[in-house]
């Protein structure tokens, strides 16, 4: 490509009389003085191809920038738009995309006339829906990634979403596209040119020589053979160079681009400190359709608690977290009397900011809690910069003091490395380093260590656990294991298909004084250091109902030993069982009852 550009620049001067001169040598074959022949006016074909070399590049690299720059910016939009114009928008893309773009450009020129700019035009614009389709497909995977809630949450707004955090994760699949661009709007103009719809006498270029040179193809074919073999050379240089940028745009290359992530938050202080730091009252998340996936979900973390949300796969516990800290994915909607973190409510719409600031999060899965093109050091400032005004240098100072606290080991080089360069323990640290810098009143850890290797999981609770006493963090823990919540939380919560179905005291959890017969059940099948070995552990059989076949009655009445008619009736309410206990189940109704009677 060096040598094309050299050449582009280059030969003009150098060939640029040869090409033009006349003479009465006509329709050469190739030999020392011509080494690609001659044409009908016998002037040479390789001082000819050469000069072409200017015009070629210059429109094929028109017409890229044309597909890319437009297909990326239509992309862009219909990826900020709202679902019904983002829905609209792909599938007009896909009916675009099926439309041969040589045939498009056809049409364009023969209205608009021929030439050199219309062909460029057109080529480009046939082009753009690759780009756009690329675009939105990218971005729709990279926003359900971690650090893209992360910022949702600290209220980035879109369209700096895309450009921070959305559009240099997905650069290296959009640099490998400008290369392919670049070789079909290649082909492409060759191929307008050949038909003498592109470049027009007394200009030309490589399609039209191609044209010219095809005359005499089987009686002397060098002048059609030389620029057709200077188009597939480009072609593989404008590939080539693909792979290159697409080389350097990876993080994980050995000289990584320096780059600064975004995290918008802003800090203020809160007014009033209620007795309750999270109110959740009659909490509901409805799928579109009107499927309650979280129904009736009520409870309240005191500040600095620990509390565990325990249950089944699919049984609410995330929509529950994500509900709280207002991160439900698109197209389910959360709906509550009462649902407020400090004096902050959540029902309306809360002030963004307090709300990037009050709930820190720590995601399960540590390689997508990170910008993976940004430096951690960048990404752990920026808000303490933005919002606060604090200098790099402070901000820095911060962020290494939590990164220690977090036994992030070597932190002033972790600040200077790519996510990708921890291991996933420490990566786990640093996101709970990242989640505390701006001082939350909440933490929402939702399965912090599921991903990790065991060994590394104590010390990623153990940092979560000095997070909690040393800055009083209350702590929303998500988890399927027993173990964990026993050994981390004050109290316990347990969700049972999309229902809230037990609250305990954790010294309950641990000494199996359980009330509801589904956390019996599951206490149950978790195994023990000093439970029989060779016994097999009890299972609870069946499956939990899918949220749109949820019976009227209790949900767990199809799997439970003690259910009765009434259970499959009625639903039972959560009522106090023991101290700091409740528990929703008829049979504490019953026992209750029989226990009145005998006295
Ligand atoms: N974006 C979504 N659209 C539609 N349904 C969803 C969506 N996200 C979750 N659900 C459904 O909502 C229910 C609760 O999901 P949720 O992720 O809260 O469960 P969970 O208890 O956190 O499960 P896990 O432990 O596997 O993460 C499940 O039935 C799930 O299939």
């Amino acid at each position: 490509m060096a040598v094309l550009i050299v050449l582009a620049v280059a030969a003009p001067w150098i060939w640029g009389d040869e090409a033009d001169r006349l003479s009465q040598q006509v329709h050469r074959s190739a030999s020392g003085d011509h080494w690609f022949g001659t044409d009908a006016l016998g002037r040479d074909v390789f001082a000819r191809t050469m000069v072409a070399t200017r015009l070629t590049l210059m429109t094929s690299l028109g017409a890229t920038a044309v597909a890319a720059i437009g297909g990326i910016a239509l992309g862009a939009v219909i990826w900020v738009s709202g679902p019904r114009v983002r829905e609209l928008g792909q599938r007009l893309i896909d009916v675009l995309i099926s439309y041969p773009s040589v045939i498009f450009a056809l049409v364009v020129v023969a209205v608009l006339g021929p030439g050199p700019g219309t062909s460029v035009a057109a080529i480009g614009l046939a082009s753009c829906p690759a780009f756009a389709r690329l675009t939105t497909n990218l971005a729709a995977s990279i926003a359900g990634r971690d650090f893209v809630s992360t910022a949702r949450l600290l209220g980035v707004s879109p369209l700096r979403l895309l450009r921070r955090h959305i559009l240099p994760n997905i650069a290296e699949p959009l640099l490998v596209l400008v290369s392919v661009a670049f070789t079909v709007s290649l082909k492409a103009l060759s191929g307008l040119s050949f038909l003498g719809l592109g470049a027009q006498p007394p200009s030309y270029d490589w399609g039209r020589l191609l044209s010219t040179g095809l005359e005499g193809l089987y009686t002397n074919p060098a002048p059609a053979l030389g620029p057709a073999a200077a188009i597939v050379l480009a072609g593989l240089a404008g590939g080539l160079i693909g792979d290159g940028l697409a080389a350097a745009a990876n993080p994980a290359a050995p000289h990584p681009h320096g780059r600064r992530a975004t995290l918008d938050a802003a800090l203020s202080a809160p007014a009033s400190q209620p007795e309750a730091l999270v109110e959740v009252g009659g909490l509901n998340v409805r799928r579109s359709d009107g499927t309650r996936l979280v129904e009736d979900v009520s409870f309240q973390i005191r500040p600095g608690e620990i509390v565990g949300l325990v249950g089944e796969s699919g049984s609410g516990k995330s929509l529950t977290a994500m509900a709280l800290a207002r991160l439900l994915p698109e197209g389910l909607e959360p709906e509550a009397a009462t649902l407020r973190v400090d004096d902050l409510d959540l029902t309306g719409a809360p002030d963004r900011a307090r709300l990037a600031t009050e709930i820190g999060i720590v995601y399960q899965d540590p390689s997508a809690s990170f910008n993976p093109t940004l430096r951690l050091g960048g990404q752990l400032t920026e808000a303490l910069r933005v919002h606060k005004g604090i200098g790099r240098g402070e901000a820095s100072r911060r962020a290494i003091e939590r990164l220690t606290a977090a036994r992030v080991s070597l932190p002033e080089r972790r600040m200077r490395q790519h996510p990708h360069e921890l291991s996933g323990g420490m990566r786990q640290r640093a996101m709970i380093a990242s989640a505390l810098l701006t001082g939350p009143r909440l933490i929402i850890a939702d399965e912090p260590t599921t991903a990790l290797d065991v060994t590394v999981q104590a010390e990623v609770l153990r940092s979560l656990q000095a997070a909690n006493r040393a800055d009083g963090a209350a702590i929303l823990l998500i988890s399927h294991d027993v173990a964990v919540i026993s050994s981390m939380c004050d109290r316990v919560l347990v969700m049972y298909a999309g229902r809230l179905v037990e609250e305990l005291p954790v010294a309950d959890l641990r000494a199996g004084n359980a009330r509801h017969p589904y956390t019996r059940a599951l206490l149950a099948a978790t195994p023990t250091l000093h439970g029989p070995v060779d016994e097999p552990l009890p299972a609870i059989h069946g499956r939990p109902p899918l949220p749109a076949e949820r019976p009227a009655g209790c949900a767990y009445a199809p799997r439970c030993p003690l259910a009765r008619e009434q259970c499959r009736e009625e639903r039972p309410v959560l009522l106090k069982a023991g101290p700091g206990g409740a528990a929703a189940c008829h049979a504490l109704e019953w026992s209750a009852e029989t226990a009145g009677s005998t006295s």
